[in-house]
């Protein structure tokens, strides 16, 4: 975790000198952007222009000029606010009925920090946008207590949804192009002139748009559609985003960009924001995320608190060529308590003390062809099991 935004510019050196150019890139225009300030946006600004044209992979001879950018962003003190960790949003015993009790939400409690970032998961139509809209205040909860705790005082409903977004699944089309609409929102926002056209470039080059900026809605794909909806909601500098599937359509590239930008934002030692996010990327959501919400017919799961000791027993998910019958051979009936198989890969659930390296040891020792192994003792995969 970075608490400083010194540690965020050290961090920024540290991946770009070790060869991770996109990574580096994007924490020192976090960094850039954490200074809100004219002068050094446009110093960042003129070496974001030679490394959009810098067309080769490996952009080390960049170096010099990437230390040089991040000692202009250093010059500028930032106070730390400590603001990670503040509680913002609080809902308690949040119920909605649908259809005259035929759908049912909750009770549902979630508390949400600064910097914390929290998956939802479930299967369809088991609530997770309904719960996603109740926390944005989009629909009414049939019951329950939900309040936010702003850092400034709020002064009507506009300036609430001002500090709340909610990114929807399907986002709605627009018109004209990329950097255009982003200097309408920021307009809206009341920020105007040099420092509008500088702003805007600065989040363009931080969601990777750069080379897209001209481009219409119809000409991006989900992937942009998506990094722009990030950039047009970044600059509303919000302290809670609410997102519905944001990785839906998106290559596999594409939505590992947006979970670590996704991290970062929340995780901002400057500006820390609170996040929850819809997915039925479960792994991925899992890496991401803090604490992941679980619904099963409207209802959370108790027990899902990741880092839980609860769960000795171990259980693996297993895709191989091996039949059940070679599976249950190999291990003995202390060892393997139960094998299910749902016809594309298989769960085992093993008996106290036996540990996931025994069980790699006797596939290993077996010469299993393994196409792909998890250890799903501690994941929300085992609650989609049937
Ligand atoms: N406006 C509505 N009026 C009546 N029923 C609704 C309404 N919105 C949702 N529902 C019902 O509530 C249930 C939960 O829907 P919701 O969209 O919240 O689930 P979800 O987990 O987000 O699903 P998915 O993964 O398919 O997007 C479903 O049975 C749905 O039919």
């Amino acid at each position: 975790m970075i608490h400083s935004q010194e540690e965020l510019i050290e961090k920024a050196i540290l991946f770009f000198k070790r060869g991770d150019f996109s990574l580096g890139y994007r924490t020192l225009l976090d960094a850039g952007l954490n200074t809100d300030s004219e002068n050094i946006f446009s110093k960042v600004l003129d070496f974001v222009a030679i490394y959009e044209q810098e067309s080769s992979e490996n952009k080390s001879s960049l170096l010099s000029l990437f230390e040089k950018c991040a000692t202009e962003i250093r010059s500028v003190k930032i106070e730390n606010k400590k603001l990670l960790g503040q509680t913002i949003l609080k809902a308690e015993n949040i119920t909605k009925n649908y259809n005259k009790g035929r759908f049912v939400l909750g009770p549902v409690d979630v508390t949400l920090k600064k910097g914390d970032i929290f998956g939802l998961v479930g299967e369809n139509g088991n609530g997770k946008t309904t719960l996603l809209t109740v926390l944005a205040s989009l629909i009414k909860q049939s019951s329950g207590n939900l309040s936010y705790s702003f850092s400034t005082e709020n002064k009507d409903k506009y300036d609430v949804l001002s500090k709340l977004v909610y990114i929807p699944q399907r986002t709605p089309v627009w018109y004209g192009s990329v950097l255009d609409n982003l200097k309408f929102a920021l307009i809206h926002h009341g920020v105007k002139g040099n420092k509008n056209d500088l702003l805007v470039l600065m989040m363009v080059a931080r969601f990777g748009l750069w080379k897209y900026k001209d481009l219409k809605w119809s000409e991006l794909s989900s992937g942009y559609k998506m990094r722009f909806e990030l950039a047009r909601t970044m600059l509303r500098k919000p302290e809670i985003i609410l997102l519905d599937e944001p990785l839906a359509n998106l290559d596999i590239l594409a939505q590992q960009i947006i979970l670590e930008d996704l991290r970062m934002i929340s995780k901002s030692p400057v500006n820390p924001i609170a996040m929850v996010f819809s997915s039925q990327q479960l792994y991925e959501v899992e890496k991401v995320s803090d604490e992941v919400i679980y619904l099963r017919n409207g209802k959370p799961s108790e027990n899902l608190n990741l880092d839980e000791k609860e769960n000795q027993h171990v259980i693996i998910e297993i895709d191989t060529e091996n039949s059940r019958e070679e599976i249950e051979s190999v291990f003995n009936e202390n060892q393997l308590e139960k094998l299910e198989f749902n016809g594309g890969v298989y769960i085992l659930y093993f008996k106290e003390g036996f540990s996931f390296n025994d069980c790699l040891a006797i596939i290993a020792k077996n010469n299993f062809s393994v196409q792909y192994i998890r250890d799903i003792s501690k994941s929300s995969r085992r609650f989609f099991v049937y």
